[in-house]
């Protein structure tokens, strides 16, 4: 097998793509536990809803980070090849080590896509090192509070999506039994009166079908809980508008990713064709990518994936760009406690979090990944007050649930 932390650095020599301590003469005599040093970096991938992929950041410290790369192939080789860039570096220094880290792989892509994934799940593991060192709070990092718990909507299925009478049994039940105030369905879901799957065009008997589930759901829970309808970049422009359009008159929390997610210019022509609020945002990389959406308004409320467009402090400045436009953020997240909690802190040190999502509410051992329990009760995740994410893994429950194959991180 290659050894992807012995590949070439072809970028060796330049130093304008290098900004590692010894490059920019940082120092690491800073005194008692901030003089410490990373010795490691390892992954386990965890057989989730979602092939989940855990990133550990050991130190000379004896503190560990843990952090989440959104999920997927790749990931894993793509952080061993990056190990020999975090080595012997301040784990403190997170902002630094981001941009280390996305100059070093620029000819490798990390404008987006997966080695900006990849460095998500670092830079998440760095927050909770760093909090640990400093003993604080990852959300004191990134700024401190505006709420001591973030609100969480769930996102549902049922056996039969295209069912809108199930749909709306499902949503009663969640918002009755487990006390979610915010859901979410699939509404890319087959009427049976579709004539081509791949043009995008939505004949009238889909759209009517959409409102179909959007009417049936809405009235079962009415003012009790806000419903978000998502679409996976599935349709045209114009058919995006017809649907968005078509829903004006029903309560919509928002219509989630109508349009493919390349080109900004329809998005915006579709948001601004309707008073339907439109969210999009988890296939965007980086505050670079999110700029194009929220510099044009092309969005009502900006949906990033912390562990996929670039953690923490990325999702922050993200959140800061959209505040200038007084656009809200609805993050999106399909991850394992881990990244949940990391969006969580941000969730709570940000102004316009209006909320998380839960993507795993039939899965039975989502929680089981670390010692913690009840972290999320009637539709909220309080924000722990212990060190760093204030999560403690369950190794034994990580090594139960690998992925076939793979072989599980050192605890310490
Ligand atoms: O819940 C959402 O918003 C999703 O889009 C779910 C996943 O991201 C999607 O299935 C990824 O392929």
């Amino acid at each position: 097998m290659v050894d992807h932390a012995k590949l070439r650095d072809p970028n060796a020599e330049y130093t304008m793509r290098d900004l590692s301590a010894e490059t920019m003469g940082i120092s690491n005599e800073r005194g008692g536990v901030r003089d410490a040093e990373i010795t490691d970096v390892q992954t386990t991938m965890v057989d989730g809803n979602y092939p989940w992929i855990l990133v550990r950041v050991y130190t000379d410290a004896g503190v560990v980070g843990t952090g989440e790369s959104y999920w997927g192939g790749g990931d894993t080789a793509i952080i061993e090849r990056m190990k020999p860039f975090l080595v012997g570096e301040n784990p403190l220094d997170i902002d630094r080590l981001y941009e280390h880290l996305i100059q070093k792989m620029s000819g490798e892509g990390s404008i987006s896509g997966k080695v900006v994934s990849a460095i998500s799940g670092i830079e998440i593991a760095l927050h909770d090192v760093a909090g640990k060192l400093l003993d604080v709070p990852a959300y004191q990092l990134v700024g401190g509070k505006y709420r001591d718990e973030v609100r969480v909507y769930c996102d549902l299925h049922t056996e039969n999506e295209a069912d809108p009478q199930a749909c709306a049994a499902e949503a009663e039940r969640v918002v009755e039994n487990l006390g979610y105030d915010a859901i979410k369905f699939d509404l890319d879901v087959p009427s049976g009166h579709e004539k081509d799957r791949a043009n995008r065009h939505l004949r009238n008997p889909e759209i009517d079908h959409k409102v179909d589930i959007v009417e049936a759901t809405t009235e079962a829970v009415g003012d009790k809980a806000d419903v978000a309808f998502d679409c996976h970049w599935s349709f045209t422009g114009g058919s995006a508008k017809r649907l968005a359009n078509a829903l004006e008159e029903y309560d919509v929390w928002w219509l989630e990713d109508p349009v493919p997610p390349e080109n900004h210019e329809v998005q915006k022509e579709v948001t601004k064709s309707t008073t339907t609020p439109i969210a999009v945002g988890e296939n965007v990389y980086r505050k670079h990518g999110q700029r194009t959406l929220l510099q044009p308004q092309a969005v009502d409320i900006v949906a990033p994936d912390l562990p996929r467009v670039g953690g923490m402090r990325e999702t922050r400045k993200i959140a800061d760009l959209a505040d200038m436009y007084y656009i809200p953020v609805a993050m999106h997240n399909v991850s394992s406690p881990i990244g949940t909690m990391a969006s969580a802190h941000v969730g709570a040190a940000i102004p316009n979090s209006l909320a998380l999502e839960y993507h795993s509410y039939e899965l039975g051992w989502w929680e089981d990944l670390v010692e913690e329990d009840d972290l999320i009760e009637e539709g909220r995740m309080e924000i722990p007050e212990e060190p760093g994410l204030g999560l403690t893994l369950n190794f034994d429950a990580i090594e139960d649930h690998m992925v076939e194959g793979e072989t599980l991180f050192d605890e310490s």
